[in-house]
């Protein structure tokens, strides 16, 4: 793996511990497991209910775990299913560079532009109080936008590239709400691997 440490850069935001690892995987390596992840996953389109309304969620998903255990996410329960053998891949990988090991991964399949990841901050009770975030891209790269939860001339938009990695730690989600927006350009798919 020639490309784990090259590149790092540190977000300099207040309240947050964010960086970016641009070549956390080599470009090809990255292809492989992008084809193999597209094809071999239960892709899944849950509903959402915002202030009262149902929705389908603007992406696909679906939810991998260690324990079996059922997973809140956003209102939603999901069941996860057995790490695979490439999953378990990308995971060592990531826990190399975060220095701690992950329970849950959560798959999102973005088919196009169209497809999107609202305001959040991933901060689940069951996640802890400052939760160590881990989020790999594979395929089409998208922005990633940042924003302060009460400054709010603070905010940051990150492009988030095939194989690299954004690291959340610390204060993030107590401190900051991120979203992946839809885009009016013609965009492939992307798949994004939250630990
Ligand atoms: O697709 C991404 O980069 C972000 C995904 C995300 O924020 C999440 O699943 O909690
Ligand atoms: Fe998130």
């Amino acid at each position: 793996m020639d490309g784990l440490f090259r590149d790092k850069i540190h977000l300099n935001l207040p309240d947050s511990d964010i960086t970016y690892y641009p070549n956390f995987m080599v470009k090809a390596d990255a292809t492989v497991f992008f084809d193999l992840l597209r094809e071999e996953t239960p892709w899944q389109q849950d509903d959402i209910t915002v202030f009262g309304k149902t929705y389908a969620q603007p992406r696909l998903t679906a939810l991998y775990g260690n324990n079996g255990k059922p997973y809140s996410y956003s209102k939603l329960v999901m069941v996860p299913h057995t790490f695979t053998p490439q999953l378990l891949n990308i995971k060592e990988k990531v826990e190399t560079i975060a220095g701690v090991s992950f329970t849950t991964c959560l798959l999102n399949l973005y088919r196009n532009g169209k497809d999107s990841n609202g305001w959040h901050a991933d901060n689940e009770k069951e996640l802890g109080k400052n939760p160590i975030i881990a989020s790999v891209t594979l395929g089409q790269e998208r922005f990633f936008h940042l924003k302060h939860r009460t400054d709010k001339s603070l905010k940051q938009k990150i492009l988030l590239e095939h194989g690299s990695l954004l690291l959340m730690k610390g204060a993030t989600q107590e401190h900051w709400l991120h979203q992946v927006p839809k885009t009016t350009k013609i965009v492939d798919e992307r798949i994004n691997l939250t630990f």
